[in-house]
């Protein structure tokens, strides 16, 4: 059984357990009472390198990073620095993430917010926007292409922007057909979970232009933010340096600042 798998055995029963105790209707009256969700393409297009910055105490391939007591204040300082987005991870088993960490960074922010789990279901996002979410990640690799269409029309419908992550060419082939608009382009291989930051400059020439790229994992530093825009990316996607990383205000800082030089302009879209 592959890694992806594994993970997404764990999501489903931790989900059944979730829809015993909390009823969709419930959800979605919980949904209707959150605030308007925000543009998630807006905030990730215009001038500069957008950088994206994700609350992760744990992960599948380096086990513990930070113990994050308090993700609200994280994510204040990731807006602070200059974060364009902030990624919640929300996985529970290996992620050590919540929905509580979804809704207090919520509560805490004005940039939107992205829920990043394994999302299976379309109850899964009637979560991520009871919970104040304003974009939810499909990952390609997770779901058939009838469900892949489904939960991005789903997602657009009640006021999600999808983010469709894809690892290879053949599953951009599968995104663009779903009708996605925003793709992430994952570096950190599913099966191996080894990060190759070359699969970005690979993979995304078969992004079509109208299409947000943004470029996933492994970025250490404003070098690696240089070298993805480089390739083409619109915005990066950070975690584990940020969190394990002694100022993450200053180490935003310093990403936006590297994504909102001049030169970068040049020769990109
Ligand atoms: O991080 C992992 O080990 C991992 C393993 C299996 C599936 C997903 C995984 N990570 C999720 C992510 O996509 C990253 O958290 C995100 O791109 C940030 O990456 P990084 O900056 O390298 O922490």
């Amino acid at each position: 059984m592959s890694v992806l798998d594994e993970i997404i055995d764990g999501v489903r029963a931790d989900l059944a357990e979730r829809q015993a105790r909390v009823s969709l209707d419930e959800l979605k009256e919980r949904a209707a009472k959150a605030p308007a969700a925000k543009d998630g393409v807006a905030a990730l297009r215009g001038d500069g390198v957008k950088v994206i910055c994700e609350v992760k105490r744990s992960s599948p391939s380096k086990g513990a990073l930070a113990a994050i007591a308090d993700p609200a204040g994280l994510a204040a300082d990731y807006e602070a620095g200059g974060a364009a987005v902030i990624s919640v991870l929300t996985e529970q088993r290996r992620f050590g993430g919540s929905l509580a960490d979804l809704e207090a960074v919520r509560a805490r922010v004005d940039i939107p917010v992205l829920r990043k789990d394994f999302i299976v279901t379309s109850y899964q996002l009637w979560e991520a926007r009871a919970y104040g979410a304003d974009l939810a990640l499909l990952i390609v690799a997770a779901l058939d292409q009838p469900a892949l269409e489904s939960l991005i029309e789903r997602a657009v419908s009640i006021g999600l922007t999808p983010l469709v992550e894809v690892h290879d060419e053949d599953e951009v082939e599968r995104a663009v057909d779903a009708g996605a608009k925003v793709i992430g382009v994952n570096a950190r291989d599913l099966k191996t979970l080894k990060v190759d930051r070359s699969t970005f400059e690979r993979v995304a020439p078969e992004i079509p232009g109208h299409i947000v790229k943004i470029a996933e994992s492994g970025i250490r530093g404003p070098h690696d933010l240089i070298a993805y825009a480089n390739a083409g990316a619109d915005a990066v996607l950070v975690g584990e340096s940020l969190v394990t990383g002694r100022d993450p205000r200053t180490a935003v800082a310093d990403l936006v600042a590297a994504g909102e030089h001049p030169a970068l302009r040049h020769g990109r879209g």
